[in-house]
């Protein structure tokens, strides 16, 4: 059984080194992003304000909201690359998530050995990796380039590499942005059919999307940030209406 339990959590991000900020400034920040406020001299960005959430098998939750609202800060709290500022995180399950894939790769190491890197870094053994060896290097049909250092890749190239093996592990906790942007129109198409078994075998999901359709299509219940807060949850459609309403727009 996989879970999420997220109590009380508010994330602040210290910005250093940043100007006094005028009222009309202040103004224009109030209908994007987070609040913006002083703590003793340093200007502070409240990314995420006191979030609530628990999440079981079965859950596909769709995380929507203005530019700003808080959607990446909270993938990035729940995939541990964030430690919130308050409240506590608890995860239990293997956590997969898309964000920042290409990151991380061993530049000077070709596609193979970064195959291995990578698949060790995410907790597989050498011989499991050797068992999905042949399918991931099949599926990027990068063909000779996987013996060439990566840094020599496309970012096209890379984002293939990357795909594949993330989406050769079994993960019980899914975490997604917009996952495959780049990569030519064909491969898309078939990433997109990797990426349906890929999310079917999840426990739980979490995507943050702008796509209404995206949300509809892959998620059965949604959380509406506002400024890092909670606006809305529940239900999909009653959700994306008080997307939609002035209630929220203002
Ligand atoms: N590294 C950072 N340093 C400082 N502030 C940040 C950082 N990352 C995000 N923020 C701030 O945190 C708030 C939430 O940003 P976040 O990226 O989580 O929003 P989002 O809902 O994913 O937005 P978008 O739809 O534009 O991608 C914003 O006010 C943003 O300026």
């Amino acid at each position: 059984m996989a879970r999420i339990k997220v109590e009380n959590v508010t994330l602040h991000y210290p910005i250093i080194g940043a100007g006094d900020r005028s009222v009309k400034n202040r103004l224009l920040n109030f209908a994007t992003g987070g609040k913006i406020t002083r703590d003793s001299g340093t200007m502070v960005v409240t990314g995420l304000d006191r979030i609530d959430l628990e999440l079981r098998d079965g859950d596909r939750l769709g995380l929507i909201g203005h530019n700003g609202a808080g959607k990446s800060t909270l993938l990035k709290v729940l995939a541990g690359i964030y430690i919130p500022t308050q409240g506590s995180v608890d995860i239990e399950g293997r956590v997969v998530s898309t964000l920042n894939i290409t990151l991380g790769f061993e530049q000077e190491a070709t596609g193979f050995e970064n195959i291995f890197l990578r698949g060790r870094l995410l907790g597989l053994t050498t011989a499991e990796i050797e068992d999905k060896l042949e399918e991931i290097a099949e599926f990027t049909e990068l063909g000779k380039y996987l013996d060439l250092p990566v840094r020599v890749y496309s970012s096209g190239m890379l984002m293939r590499l990357a795909f594949a093996i993330m989406t050769s592990l079994e993960s019980e906790i899914l975490l997604m942005d917009e996952v495959i942007g780049t990569g030519d129109a064909r491969f898309i198409h078939k990433a997109e059919a990797r990426l349906n078994e890929f999310m079917n075998k999840a426990k739980i999901m979490v995507i943050a999307s702008h796509s209404d359709d995206v949300i509809r299509e892959f998620c059965n219940t949604a959380l509406l940030l506002k400024n890092g807060t909670p606006f809305a949850q529940g239900e999909i459609e009653e959700v994306l209406e008080i997307y939609q309403s002035a209630d929220y727009q203002t």
